[in-house]
């Protein structure tokens, strides 16, 4: 029977074209629907390459040989792209490439993907000026795309991402050029927003271990962990070159763990509240 609730790979590799060598390896996972899922791991891990599959752009627009299977429900990028990608929101790693570079306003690029689907003008605006107010751009929207800075292009990109109300939103390292204010505001929205799976690639891993119910660990293109952040960063292998967040660096420095059988060390605010009560208390 079909499952309409999970995204899931399955014993999935990726070779780009011209290339020999896999950058994705036999990767099988699935998680249920919205899920916040953080993609991590070191430079060439492939993050960026497994984000393209999960929108399709791999193979679709970036040639190559795909091997095994993604499902969003019963629904596969490969199968019928078309209706895939009308479930997808995509943020690039570079949001000047995602541009339409057609709209001579923020309002109008936040517009172009529902003038494209039909959607009526009243709605239009109606989305546009939300999205725009969920993503502090509301001041901006008569401005042209150009005059923003990298981090509301950033915001930008974002906001033409979730105006088509995506059921999965991929969003490969969003913060880059964000300051830490504006990377702390997103981090602050992501967790508000519902009904939408996400997957996110980030080296911010202290609010990774905030925000996500689950972590893939990304090694030379096998996925080499998953699991809630405690479970994740609580059984790092050094080989994968993964930073730990900064709260489980604290608690195991001062030896408050979460659990003792088997030990292990919070990884965000809440957990470290629950195992300084009990470290206090006894
Ligand atoms: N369009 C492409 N054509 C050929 N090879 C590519 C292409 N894009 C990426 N690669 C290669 O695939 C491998 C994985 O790259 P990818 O960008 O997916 O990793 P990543 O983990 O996102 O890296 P980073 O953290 O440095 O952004 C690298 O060896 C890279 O050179």
């Amino acid at each position: 029977m079909a499952n309409y609730q999970k995204l899931s790979i399955n014993q999935l590799s990726f070779t780009y074209q011209h290339d020999r060598v896999p950058v994705l390896n036999d990767l099988t996972v699935s998680v249920p629907l919205d899920h916040i899922i953080g993609i991590i791991g070191n430079h060439h891990a492939g993050k960026t390459t497994l984000c393209r599959v999960l929108a399709g752009i791999v193979p679709h627009i970036i040639a190559g040989n795909l091997v095994g299977s993604c499902q969003l429900g019963d629904q596969s990028p490969v199968q019928d792209w078309p209706a895939y990608n009308q479930q997808t929101g995509f943020v690039l790693q570079d949001p000047h490439s995602q541009l339409s570079g057609l709209a001579d306003t923020v309002a109008d690029e936040i517009a172009f993907d529902l003038l494209n689907h039909g959607v009526e003008e009243t709605a239009i605006q109606q989305r546009v000026a939300a999205v725009a107010a969920q993503l502090q751009l509301t001041a901006q929207l008569q401005q042209s795309p150009d005059s923003l800075s990298g981090g509301q292009l950033q915001r930008l990109a974002i906001a033409t991402a979730i105006v088509t109300r995506p059921t999965v939103l991929i969003l490969d390292d969003p913060t880059s050029e964000m300051d830490p204010q504006g990377r702390s505001d997103f981090f602050n929205w992501l967790k508000t927003v519902t009904h939408t799976t996400i997957v996110i690639v980030s080296n911010e891993i202290d609010e990774l271990c905030e925000i996500a119910d689950e972590l893939w660990v990304l090694e030379k293109g096998h996925l080499v962990s998953h699991g809630t952040p405690l479970q994740v960063m609580n059984h790092l292998s050094p080989k994968w070159q993964v930073a730990t967040p900064t709260i489980y660096q604290l608690a195991s420095l001062m030896n408050w763990p979460l659990a003792t059988k088997p030990t292990l060390f919070p990884v965000n605010f809440n957990q470290l509240r629950r195992c300084v009560n009990v470290n206090h208390s006894n």
